[in-house]
């Protein structure tokens, strides 16, 4: 029988995760139950068949799965609510960044060994495009397959260790929003050089996920692709010395660490 799934905190990233499921039939909509104190801006979820409430108690004790969706300041209180209705039957998935399972767990500690999972998606699980990163503590293998089950409908994704997820925050699912910085400049740049806006968003945007299905796909490393590319004394290496001549590369690199300092500081 299909699983029941409370989503706590219908915000950005609970609303693409339910807008997720759907889309890969993942689930029928009646089974999933979405939760935010504000209901207005879940009225379009609303309209496709999910459930939406503000009731988090009642939501998670008519579900199978209570995944937490809420900002990391949020989570004690939530969860603290949620205690009296989760039980070992339970599993909960938590996509918060940087709260523990065992901060989790040990709100929970009255009722036993609950199963609880860390998931770490992006907002392109919308489209079913996330990258996942998973962990999980007390759980039954029928639980963590359903689990990676859930996940793989909507991306891909991998197995890791707690002590990774806040690397898998930075690098899975702000990199989502690094991806799109390096997009718009493609556009600005584009623009400087004669498309209209339009012309150049599609080229970039398409361009972009070219070389990424070229590595998932094919397995390649992206210097492998980069020297398919650069002709020798052409235009290509010209604009891409120039890029790491500005530091293009050192960039990135020092902004994944200040979103990692930043997580380890909260
Ligand atoms: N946005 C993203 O791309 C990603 C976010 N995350 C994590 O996911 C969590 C949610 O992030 P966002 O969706 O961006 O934040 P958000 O602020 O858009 O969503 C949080 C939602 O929780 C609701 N909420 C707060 N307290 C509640 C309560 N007591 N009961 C019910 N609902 C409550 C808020 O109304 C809001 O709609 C955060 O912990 C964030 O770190 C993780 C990966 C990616
Ligand atoms: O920016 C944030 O804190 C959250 C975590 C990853 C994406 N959004």
């Amino acid at each position: 029988m299909s699983k029941k799934i409370a989503i706590i905190g219908g915000g950005n990233l609970g609303i693409s995760i339910a807008e997720g499921l759907l889309a890969g039939g993942f689930t029928e909509p009646g089974n999933i139950t979405v939760t935010r104190r504000n209901l207005t801006l879940l009225q379009p979820l609303s309209q496709k068949g999910i459930r939406i409430t503000s009731d988090n108690l009642a939501a998670a004790q008519e579900s199978d799965v209570v995944l937490l969706a809420v900002k990391p300041y949020q989570i004690k209180e939530v969860v603290k609510e949620l205690v009296p209705v989760i039980g070992a039957d339970k599993v909960v998935i938590s996509v918060v960044t940087g709260v523990s399972m065992k901060e989790i767990g040990d709100e929970l500690v009255s009722k036993g060994a609950v199963p609880v999972f860390r998931a770490m998606p992006n907002t392109a699980i919308a489209i079913r495009e996330s990258m996942t990163c998973i962990s999980h503590v007390n759980a039954s293998q029928e639980q963590i397959n359903w689990v990676l089950e859930l996940f793989n409908q909507v991306g891909r994704v991998v197995v890791i260790e707690e002590k990774l997820m806040d690397a898998a925050t930075v690098l899975g699912a702000c990199g989502t929003a690094y991806a799109m910085r390096y997009i718009r400049a493609n556009i600005q740049g584009g623009i400087e050089i004669g498309f209209d806006a339009k012309t150049a968003s599609l080229i970039a945007a398409q361009t972009v996920k070219g070389a990424a299905e070229l590595l998932l796909q094919k397995g390649t490393h992206p210097e492998q692709e980069i020297d398919k590319v650069t002709t020798p004394k052409g235009c290509t290496i010209a604009g891409l010395n120039e890029m790491e001549h500005q530091g293009l590369s050192s960039s990135i690199i020092k902004g994944i660490s200040a979103s990692f300092i930043k997580i380890q500081m909260d």
